[in-house]
């Protein structure tokens, strides 16, 4: 199955790398906007250059407890970072937000991806990603940021989160968005506990049946230092493993922050599956 995002085709049945590039102030030095764009075009060439596919620019930091950020605020972070991004780096610019004029800001600047944490519930956020034309990821997060960690609760968080992406699908679709620009992702870390998380890391396979390609992201995240007992800056094992099981299980795209290592890891069930 192929995925054209803004004219590059991607073979969704291979796992892609997708870097993430956070474009919110504590990312950067604080030498003010030109530096912060600087530093971004040349992270996301280093991304590309370690292999990943797509670049994942998000001007809002949805991590638990995170404070929202205004709208003009998340046009400021991104735009000049896709702008800058789409002219000087090769990639596909996936644009992490929920915020309908910034999906259309990032799209007219070279954005190709669409990838929203709160699959389109905003006001407008449906038509708006219907007019950009891009591919669509559409994420389960039970919640919001600053809330959904408190006490997440499921009857059965497979079909929970399965009856909501396709509920979300459906209702897109019966909007006008085609249903091959649409990519699903659980929302690992998003209003789930250690055991939520890992129940839909095990059950991976069974949300592919639903039809669409599946992104994924747990690169250092909770889920990886409860495991653990890591701190974040020492979960790169553990963040391959959740890579490689992804990989194994059927994901399309994986989003980290260790481009380069991810890649190697990646390659390896890529080539086993070339074995047939
Ligand atoms: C922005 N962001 C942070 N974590 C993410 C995840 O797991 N999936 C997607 N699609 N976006 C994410």
């Amino acid at each position: 199955m192929h995925i054209s995002f803004a004219g590059r085709e991607l073979d969704m049945a291979r796992s892609q790398v997708m870097g993430i590039l956070n474009v919110t102030p504590d990312s950067f030095s604080d030498g003010g906007q030109y530096n912060s764009v600087d530093m971004a075009v040349q992270r996301a060439r280093q991304m590309v250059s370690d292999g990943a596919v797509f670049v994942d620019v998000g001007g809002e930091s949805t991590r638990p407890g995170a404070a929202p950020v205004s709208e003009q605020e998340e046009l400021d972070r991104v735009c000049p970072v896709v702008e800058a991004i789409a002219r000087d780096v090769d990639a596909v610019i996936s644009v992490d937000t929920s915020t309908p004029s910034v999906m259309r800001e990032a799209a007219r600047l070279g954005a190709g991806l669409i990838n929203d944490v709160r699959a389109l519930e905003r006001e407008g956020a449906v038509s708006a990603a219907i007019e950009t034309g891009l591919p669509v990821c559409l994420m389960h997060m039970q919640g919001a940021p600053d809330t959904m960690q408190a006490n997440p609760e499921y009857r059965h968080v497979i079909r929970d989160v399965a009856t909501y992406l396709m509920d979300r699908v459906r209702d897109c679709e019966l909007a006008g968005l085609p249903a091959e620009k649409v990519l699903l992702d659980p929302g690992f870390g998003f209003g789930k506990t250690l055991e939520h998380n890992l129940q839909l890391l095990a059950a991976l396979e069974q949300l592919k049946v639903l039809g669409y390609p599946l992104l994924v992201g747990m690169s250092r995240k909770t889920m990886l230092g409860d495991i653990t007992g890591r701190e974040v800056s020492e979960r790169l094992p553990a963040s391959l493993a959740a890579a490689t099981i992804a990989a194994l299980k059927g994901a399309s795209v994986i989003r980290v922050h260790d481009v380069r290592e991810t890649v190697d890891a990646v390659k390896v069930v890529e080539a086993m599956r070339a074995q047939g």
